[in-house]
């Protein structure tokens, strides 16, 4: 059969990479425990090529190849978005821009519904009850600090509503307990605690997959907050214009991508619990005295593709080069952010979370001429934001919005900040929620001084007052701003002739 491109197809997702030149092949054994995870990290600061670990110290009957920072940044300083762009079928120029514009692109499009096919790559192996021994298989440490082997962090969780036709895919980590358990964060507002919860009031264990390797296009809408209902399968669908092929699990009545690498299935307890972490999350911090208890996973069976199927990981912490809990979650929650604004008449063109903020802040760029008709004030705008974006999930990761015109690039952090730090004053421009959910995660809420669940956000009007109902009464003082075209050329001619 004819290779499918790389955003429905994993392997050929890997090959991709390779012929970008974006790839290192390691055929010398690594070490599961904290090498492989230490290799992944140092890729991400230094932007290097994304390691894929072909000899894993451990594996055996085809478990398990290990690729590190499928989403970070490319090693290719002239297309940095362009293993984003791999994911999606965009080109490798694309922005990030339009990385957000692709995927809000079936926004409104009748959604596709994925088609089921009897079989396909995920099913050449299988290992039920007494083959299936987890602390056998080389799951990384990926962290010093970390209390388990996280198998589960680039896979995608599969769970169906108990009686709405709603099937979720999302992205929640998980750990190897034992031999046939793991235990993972399910974290309230998060559609799969919201369809955990229904489980339980059923009184039935909740089925589940975790599909590994599975099609970029479709780990990219697993980390992206679609609204409540939406079955991601079907958004995809949408996305691509074609319906996504999967097939019936072994031992329970979900289904999955059928090119998938590793697929574990069983049931999620609704009685039983254990430790988790803790975990360097996706802020940078792995804090010792977490007591996170989760609900248990009991694994029924694990079928996978031949060829030495490949687990993607990947290792969340400090943005210094960033890893997919800052491009993907980020960059996601910034296109419903965006989605959400628009959908709401405000004149906003984009919206992005700068790396350099971890992803907790949001810049919201305003299309200042719009602005004007509405003849409103930093006051009402700042509230009327944080009240849309602050009250809706696909708000609960961000804490801080900077609100700034059309003449900052939101991808540009020293716009950002430039404008934060020169037009925001201390004291009048931030406009604080304390009544909103906050998001526990953040290190300020976990461990910081006030409430851990509410509160801890605000707006700030990166604005000037009369930029609100006229034309900006500055000149901006750099090279591209503050010269006429004719000079700016002349420079640009004699640059090189000046030896500069
Ligand atoms: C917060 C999360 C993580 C953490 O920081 O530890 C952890 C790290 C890993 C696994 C690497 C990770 C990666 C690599 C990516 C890309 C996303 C996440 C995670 N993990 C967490 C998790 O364990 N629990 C959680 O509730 N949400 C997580 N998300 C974010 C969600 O996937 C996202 O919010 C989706 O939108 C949710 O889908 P819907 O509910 O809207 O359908
Ligand atoms: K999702
Ligand atoms: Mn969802």
């Amino acid at each position: 059969y004819s290779t499918p491109p790389p955003h429905l197809d994993f392997r050929a997702f890997v090959s991709a990479l390779r012929s970008d030149n974006d790839l290192a092949d390691i055929d010398a054994e690594v070490d599961p425990r904290l090498e492989v995870a230490a290799i992944t990290r140092r890729a991400y600061e230094l932007q290097s090529k994304a390691p894929l670990f072909n000899n894993v110290k451990g594996a055996h009957d085809g478990l398990f190849r290990i690729l590190g920072a499928s989403g970070g940044l490319s090693s290719d300083p002239q297309y940095p978005y362009r293993r984003l762009a791999r994911h999606v079928g965009l080109p490798p120029t694309s922005s990030l821009g339009d990385f957000i514009d692709t995927m809000l692109s079936a926004k409104g499009k009748e959604p596709i519904p994925p088609v089921h096919v009897g079989t396909g790559p995920c099913k050449e192996h299988k290992l039920f009850g007494d083959n299936i021994d987890l602390t056998k298989l080389p799951a990384p440490l990926l962290n010093k600090a970390d209390g388990g082997n996280y198998i589960q962090t680039m896979g995608i969780n599969i769970v169906q509503h108990p009686t709405k036709p709603w099937v979720n895919w999302s992205i929640a980590r998980a750990m190897v307990l034992d031999k046939t358990r793991l235990v993972g964060l399910i974290m309230k507002p998060q559609h799969i605690a919201r369809i955990y919860e229904q489980w339980e009031e059923s009184g039935k264990d909740m089925p589940f997959a975790i599909a590994l390797g599975a099609p970029p296009i479709a780990v990219m809408v697993s980390s992206m907050p679609l609204p409540e209902g939406v079955t991601e399968s079907e958004y995809v669908g949408a996305l691509c214009g074609e319906p996504l092929e999967l097939v019936k699990c072994e031992t329970n009545d979900l289904y999955v991508p059928a090119r998938s690498e590793i697929v574990i299935e069983g049931t999620l307890s609704i009685t039983e619990r254990a430790k988790e972490g803790p975990f360097g999350e996706m802020h940078g911090y792995s804090f010792l005295d977490e007591e996170s208890v989760q609900p248990i996973y009991n694994v029924k069976a694990i079928t996978y593709r031949g060829g030495n199927a490949i687990l993607p990981i990947s290792v969340p912490g400090r943005a210094t080069g960033p890893d997919e809990t800052h491009t993907l979650i980020g960059t996601l929650a910034s296109a419903e952010i965006r989605q959400l604004l628009q959908e709401n008449g405000l004149p906003v063109l984009n919206v992005f979370t700068p790396y350099e903020t971890q992803v907790i802040w949001a810049a919201v760029q305003i299309d200042r001429k719009k602005l004007w008709t509405l003849k409103t004030n930093a006051e009402d705008f700042c509230r009327r934001i944080g009240d849309l974006i602050f009250r809706r999930k696909c708000g609960m990761q961000i804490h801080r919005l900077l609100i700034v015109g059309d003449d900052i690039d939101p991808f540009n952090f020293k716009d950002v900040i430039w404008s934060y730090a020169s037009r925001c004053r201390p004291g009048m421009d931030e406009y604080h929620f304390e009544d909103v959910a906050a998001y526990g995660l953040v290190p300020y809420m976990s461990h910081g001084p006030g409430t851990k669940v509410t509160g801890g956000k605000v707006v700030a009007n990166c604005l000037l007052p009369h930029e609100y109902n006229q034309e900006q009464l500055w000149v901006t003082c750099d090279f591209e701003n503050g010269y006429p075209e004719e000079i700016k050329e002349k420079v640009l001619r004699r640059w090189t002739e000046f030896g500069l």
